[in-house]
């Protein structure tokens, strides 16, 4: 299925699952869709590996923490998280040398908390990993001495696809 794209997300520069500048990281792009959902794009390596050909369990966990984390955002840039509880489901095997989708949703939020889903989508469109996540809010200022009008959380400038198809 086609689903509309309204916007690329930010990068944390140095963030082991963003960040444009990370050598070691997973360089997820985040996307905003039409239909309220956060999607990311990963492109498994090798070097992700757990068990050869497959993608460790903990790498996976990172990429549904932060799409969760994320989707917050959609609605309100001004809301940071920083995870309180992750539950995942491993389903069927992540395979390294791949592109995999991971979608993201907010399914409730407070005050101070708020909870969301996600899960990762294979090329043949198998869901190969499910979670579900919560997470504190806090302010950007309690998390992080950096400062959001520095050179950490920044906008890559790519050209954004009108539609993902997965
Ligand atoms: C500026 C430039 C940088 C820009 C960003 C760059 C890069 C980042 C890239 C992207 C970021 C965008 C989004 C990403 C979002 C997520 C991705 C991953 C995020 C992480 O990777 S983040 C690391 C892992 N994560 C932590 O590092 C948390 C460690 N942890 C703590 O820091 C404390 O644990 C804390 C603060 C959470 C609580 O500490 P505390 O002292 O305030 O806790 P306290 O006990 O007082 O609880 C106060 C009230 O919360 C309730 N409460 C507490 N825990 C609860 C739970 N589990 N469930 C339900 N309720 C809970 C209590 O019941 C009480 O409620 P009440 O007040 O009503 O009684």
């Amino acid at each position: 299925m086609k689903h509309k794209v309204l916007k690329k997300q930010n990068v944390g520069r140095r963030c082991i699952v963003c960040g444009t500048d990370n050598d070691l990281g997973l360089k997820t792009s985040f996307y905003e869709l039409e239909n309220g959902e956060l999607l990311a794009v990963c492109n498994t390596k090798d070097w992700h590996q757990s068990y050869p050909g497959r993608v460790h369990g903990g790498i996976s966990a990172a990429l549904l923490d932060e799409t969760i984390g994320r989707a917050i955002s959609i609605n309100d840039e001004t809301i940071w998280g920083v995870t309180v509880s992750l539950e995942i489901k491993y389903k069927k095997p992540v395979p390294t040398d791949q592109q995999i989708k991971i979608v993201g949703r907010i399914t409730k939020e407070n005050r101070k908390l708020f909870e969301g889903s996600g899960e990762i989508i294979l090329e043949n469109g198998d869901i190969a990993a499910t979670a579900t996540g919560k997470y504190m809010k806090m302010p950007i200022s309690q998390i992080t001495d950096e400062e959001l009008e520095g050179d950490e959380w920044i906008n890559t400038e790519d050209e954004l696809p009108d539609y993902i198809e997965f």
